[in-house]
């Protein structure tokens, strides 16, 4: 049986499928595309599945792809735990702007759908992680956009850890949520 949660940010399904344990060990359907298109209310198509390993501190993030290449997610840890951020850029959205941030473990295993026109990200918790996630448009370097994960006005309450945070050169340098705002092409 599937108990999934939805959220103040329109679209956004975090599936907790049922885990079938044995004496040798367990066993869960992650995912089917069937309990999304009920939810949703359209169909679901993922083209490109992706691995991430990381460290602990290491934030990769704010990120998202400009229309028309806008991709959907389907984020599942399946190593360690991570703080996953969400942002609506979706400027028809009644919570545009707005934030949403989750933790997610690989002890519970979950798969987090994040509709497109959302920024993504997340900071890695555990000694190691790694994300599993698959997505509906193919990467398109071109079409590759950021958001500043530590803006202000984003209030995001990154959690505190003991070693400093790692994050890319290119995300050291995204632009800022009042710079993002100010191009009408960025948005669905
Ligand atoms: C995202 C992506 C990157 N790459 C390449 C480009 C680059 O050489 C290398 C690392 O890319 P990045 O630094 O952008 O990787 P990363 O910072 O992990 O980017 C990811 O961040 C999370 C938060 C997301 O939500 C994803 O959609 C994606 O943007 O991998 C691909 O070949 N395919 C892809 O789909």
């Amino acid at each position: 049986m599937l108990n999934l949660k939805t959220f103040d940010i329109a679209d956004v399904v975090l599936l907790n499928p049922q885990s079938h344990c044995d004496a040798r060990g367990q066993f869960v359907e992650t995912f089917r595309q069937a309990w999304l298109e009920q939810v949703l209310q359209k169909p679901v198509n993922f083209c490109q599945h992706n691995l991430v390993q990381s460290t602990r501190g290491v934030l990769r993030g704010l990120h998202f792809q400009r229309p028309p290449y806008a991709q959907a997610k389907l984020i599942q840890v399946i190593e360690g735990e991570i703080f996953d951020v969400m942002v609506d850029l979706r400027r028809s959205s009644s919570t545009f702007g707005k934030t949403l941030n989750l933790h997610l473990s690989a002890k519970t295993p979950q798969t987090l759908y994040i509709p497109a026109g959302l920024a993504h990200g997340y900071l890695v918790l555990s000694e190691q992680a790694t994300v599993l996630y698959q997505v509906d448009q193919y990467y398109q370097p071109d079409a590759d956009a950021g958001l500043a994960y530590n803006d202000p006005d984003l209030k995001i309450a990154w959690p505190k850890l003991s070693c400093k945070y790692h994050v890319s050169p290119k995300d050291q340098q995204q632009p800022s949520w009042k710079a993002l705002i100010r191009d009408d092409k960025l948005f669905l």
